[in-house]
C-alpha cells in the first residue's frame, strides 16, 4: 500500500490483571520497554505520519522513555474505557488527518507484531470499502464452562477467529462508529465491533498467532522468547 497512514496506540489501561507494580506497558522486555516494541514497527515504517500514545492522566512514565521525544509521537489523555482512549486518540489526529485517511489502532500491550504482519494488514486493505483487523483463526476446542468451571459445552469453532491489532479503518468512520457505540452504552472490546454494530463487516486478515497481547504474567517471558528468537534469525 503506497498511502500513508495514521497510528493510536492505547496505552491507558491499569494492567489489573497483570498485578505488577509497574503498568504493564513499562514492564522491561528484551532490554527495552513492552511499549517501545509495540511502537516500533510503526516508527520504523516509511508510511507512517504519526503516531497518537493515548495515555492514563496520571501517567509519569512516558516522559521517561528514550522514544518519547520522537518527531513522529504525539499523545492524548484516555479514558476510564478502552474505547474511550482510542476516541481521545482520534480526536487528537482529527485536525490533522482527512476523514478518509486510514488509522491503525495497536494495543500497546501488543509488542510482538512483525513488519510482515504490518505490511500484509497494508496491502490487503489498501482498497477496501470497511477496512479490518488482524486475526488468527482458533484451532483449539473451546469449551464454555458453568459457574461451577465445569463444561457446559462445546462451542464450535469453525470459522472462529482471535482478534488481534492493529485494527484499520478510516478515520472518520472509525470515530463516528465509536462515538456511536458509547452514546448506545455498547462497551466494545475492539474497534471492529463498533464497526459491526453500523452494519458493516470488517476484513480478517490472517496474523501471526505470535502477536501476544501482554495480560497475564505469564504472557511476558512469552513475548521475551518471541522477540529473542526473531532477533536471533
Ligand atoms: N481505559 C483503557 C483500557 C485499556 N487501554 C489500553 O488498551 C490495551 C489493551 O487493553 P488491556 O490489555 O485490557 O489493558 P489493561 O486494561 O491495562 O489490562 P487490565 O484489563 O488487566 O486492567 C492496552 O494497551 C491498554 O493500555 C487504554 O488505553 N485505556
Ligand atoms: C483489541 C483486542 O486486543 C483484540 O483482541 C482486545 O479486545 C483488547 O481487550 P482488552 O480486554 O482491552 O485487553
Amino acid at each position: 500500500m503506497d498511502k500513508r497512514f495514521w497510528v493510536v496506540v492505547p496505552a491507558a489501561g491499569s494492567a489489573r490483571r497483570m498485578g505488577a507494580a509497574v503498568p504493564k506497558q513499562y514492564l522491561p522486555l528484551a532490554g527495552r520497554t513492552v511499549i517501545e516494541w509495540s511502537l516500533a514497527p510503526f516508527l520504523a515504517h516509511a508510511r507512517t505520519v504519526a503516531i497518537v500514545v493515548v495515555l492514563a492522566e496520571q501517567d509519569q512514565r512516558w516522559p521517561q522513555i528514550a522514544i518519547a521525544g520522537d518527531a513522529k509521537i504525539a499523545t492524548a489523555i484516555g479514558g476510564a474505557e478502552r474505547m474511550d482512549s482510542v476516541l481521545a486518540g482520534l480526536r487528537a489526529l482529527q485536525d490533522r488527518a482527512a476523514p478518509d485517511d486510514w488509522v491503525l489502532v495497536h494495543d500497546a500491550a501488543r509488542p510482538c507484531l512483525s513488519a510482515g504482519d504490518l505490511d500484509r494488514l497494508l496491502n490487503e486493505l489498501s482498497n477496501d470499502d470497511v477496512g479490518g483487523l488482524l486475526a488468527a483463526p482458533v484451532v483449539d476446542t473451546l469449551k464454555r464452562a458453568d459457574d461451577g468451571g465445569r463444561v457446559l459445552q462445546t462451542v464450535p469453532r469453525e470459522k472462529l477467529w482471535r482478534a488481534l491489532t492493529p485494527q484499520m479503518f478510516r478515520r472518520d468512520l472509525l470515530q463516528r462508529a465509536l462515538q456511536s457505540a458509547q452514546a448506545k452504552g455498547l462497551a466494545v472490546t475492539d474497534e471492529a465491533q463498533a464497526i459491526e454494530a453500523l452494519g458493516l463487516q470488517p476484513k480478517l486478515v490472517a496474523g501471526d498467532s505470535d502477536n501476544v497481547k501482554i495480560t497475564l504474567p505469564e504472557d511476558l517471558p512469552r513475548a521475551e522468547r518471541i522477540l529473542i528468537s526473531r532477533s536471533a534469525t
